[in-house]
């Protein structure tokens, strides 16, 4: 209930739809209320005493009426819809704009699955919610509420038929609407676990072909899929069973007051245009009801999106919870880690451990360790990816979550172990880097990365077009893109991480002397699983289960670090490294 009020201070500026909606519906509602009424005028005056000028008159009437009907009718159209869609259309670019401030720890949390289920479906359902109560939820009340005031005004002979009708409708539909509820909860979840699984097989298509495991993934998401299916049946049956229930109880109602009034009217103490008033406010009691209870339905189903809305608008980004409380205008690049420590899930196992080490201005630090040591988180708390759980890291001697986080991330960066590009041209994708950069800078940058000998063989060179995760390049034209991506910041700090895995050993070679010529000012971080990638390193840091075993050159290192000898040793066995 909180999170649906939250979420309806989005209509705020659509006020004015909001009011007028509701307005045209209530103008709509009272000319139909009025139709039975003139309609039993014209029976029992104009009918039974031959008055034909009356007829005409309450005919036109009627006619006047429906036209003002339907002009209350669009209006309210026109508004709710407005109101509506423009208060969706707020929440979508709320929602995304806070996604994009997570941080890593949030994301992970939510799940990207259940963030597209919430842009895409909750919200429709949402909106869908909204547009139905400013149409529908004032339409039935009032046509409730007026009917039964007027049967008690026009038919009150037959008014106690209403009075036992009405709570055994009630009860039908609380009951079910609750059940309802229910169930179209587990909708909404179990349409998570389909837009995971769905995500997940897009882009890993190509394991799953390579691992000729389509039949096995076609079976997992059919179990999904007909567990969605199952729950969204049983959702909807709920919903469908309640209309015939109803019509069935309006029936009954309309059978006895047929026999009610028959028995009456041949006592002459009532007459035929009253029954027939009455049956008709009946029938109108019946729609305002159905009409009602489905957009109740519609807004319990809405609910729990709009509870899932308000985690995601209500997730507290813990990387901006501190306050930045030093004025860091810019970055020159000492980095101090002081006995970090570190783990991904709160209360669990730390993957880095009581980490310390320096890392002076223009200085390159080789990170190095088996697989699954933590060399790759370790380089993430720089960024803020993560944010230290113990200890703290200092940049120019100041606790980096003191520092703004914009101007911490602009002097940073960052190539990640997988490249990671938008669909778009080469040269959109470069200035990621730096909006400003001009076009020598990007042929600089490239060139560094050794990208320019691949991109000068496309026709249309910087301005060629990538597809959606850059599938029309290869592996290591990705990675070279990236860095050339990281190269046109000129950061303060570089953190190449595991960077070059997919590039050849010349080129690798040309890469890291573009950075010892060029980023001699960079404090670089090479995160390597060959020794040769962090050989002349002014520091190199020995990883092991998220402790730091060895720090120092690589020729401390050789004498000082066991597991660093044995890196090495294995290396020259298979040729990664000259043996010395
Ligand atoms: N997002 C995450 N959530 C939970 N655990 C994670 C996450 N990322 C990594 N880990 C765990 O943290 C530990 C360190 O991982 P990390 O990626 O830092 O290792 P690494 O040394 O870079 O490995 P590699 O050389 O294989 O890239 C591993 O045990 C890994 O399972």
């Amino acid at each position: 209930m909180n999170s649906v009020r939250k979420l309806l201070t989005y209509t705020k500026p659509y006020k004015l739809f909001v009011i007028l909606a509701p307005l045209l519906m209530a103008l709509e509602v009272t000319m139909d209320l009025a139709q039975p009424l003139i309609m039993q005028k014209m029976i029992d005056h104009g009918i039974a005493n031959d008055d034909m000028a009356y007829v005409i008159q309450m005919g036109t009437l009627m006619i006047v009426s429906a036209i003002f009907g339907l002009l209350g009718g669009a209006g309210c159209t026109v508004y709710s819809t407005r109101a509506a869609v423009n208060f969706a259309t707020d929440i979508r670019r709320d929602v995304f704009k806070k996604v994009e401030h997570f941080s890593s720890k949030n994301r992970d949390s939510i799940g990207s699955g259940k963030l597209i289920t919430i842009v895409l479906s909750d919200l429709t359902l949402v909106q869908t919610a909204l547009m139905m109560t400013l149409r529908v939820l004032v339409r039935g009340p009032l046509l409730f509420i007026g009917s039964i005031i007027l049967v008690y005004f026009q038919a009150r002979e037959l008014f106690p038929i209403l009075l036992v009708l009405i709570p055994i409708l009630l009860f039908f539909i609380i009951f079910l609407s609750r059940k309802a509820g229910t169930w179209f909860k587990r909708v909404q979840e179990g349409m998570d676990r389909l837009n995971t699984k769905l995500q997940e097989n897009i882009a890993g298509i190509r394991v799953v072909k390579a691992f000729v495991r389509k039949d096995y993934e076609i079976g997992l998401f059919k179990k999904v899929n007909d567990s969605l299916t199952k729950t969204t049946m049983t959702a909807d049956q709920i919903i469908t069973i309640l209309m015939p229930i109803l019509m069935f109880v309006i029936n009954i109602g309309i059978v006895i007051a047929l026999l009610l009034g028959a028995i009456r009217v041949d006592e002459g103490t009532l007459q035929v245009g009253v029954i027939l008033a009455f049956i008709n406010y009946l029938n109108i009691i019946l729609m305002a009801l159905m009409t009602s209870s489905m957009v109740l339905m519609q807004i319990i189903r809405a609910f729990p999106s709009a509870e899932r809305i308000q985690q995601v608008l209500e997730t507290e980004n813990e990387i901006e919870r501190y306050v930045v409380s030093e004025q860091v205008s810019s970055i020159k690049g000492e980095v101090e880690f002081k006995d970090v420590s570190f783990s991904y899930s709160k209360n669990g196992e730390h993957v880095l451990k009581n980490i310390s080490f320096t890392a002076a201005k223009g200085a390159t630090i080789g990170i190095i360790g088996p697989t699954g040591s933590g060399k790759s988180t370790l380089v993430k708390l720089l960024p803020r990816m993560y944010d230290v759980d113990h200890g703290d890291i200092l940049v120019d001697g100041v606790s980096m979550r003191n520092i703004k986080l914009e101007t911490l991330r602009s002097s940073i960066g960052y190539v990640m172990q997988k490249p990671m590009l938008f669909s778009g041209r080469i040269k959109t994708n470069l200035r990621f880097g730096k909006a400003t950069a001009t076009d020598e800078e990007l042929e600089a940058a490239s060139r560094n990365a050794c990208a320019t000998e691949f991109i000068e063989k496309f026709a249309d060179k910087f301005d060629r077009q990538l597809t959606q995760g850059a599938t029309n390049l290869s592996g290591g034209q990705k990675q070279r893109l990236s860095l050339a991506r990281a190269f046109v910041r000129k950061p303060a700090i570089l953190i190449l991480d595991d960077a070059t895995s997919a590039v050849d050993a010349s080129s690798e070679a040309t890469i890291l002397q573009a950075l010892e010529s060029d980023f001699h000012e960079t404090t670089t971080f090479v995160v390597a699983s060959k020794i040769s990638s962090i050989i002349n390193a002014d520091k190199i840091v020995v990883m092991d289960d998220g402790a730091l075993v060895g720090m120092g050159t690589h020729h401390e290192l050789l004498e000082s670090c066991p597991l660093y000898q044995e890196i090495y040793t294995t290396q020259a066995q298979i040729g990664g490294v000259a043996v010395e």
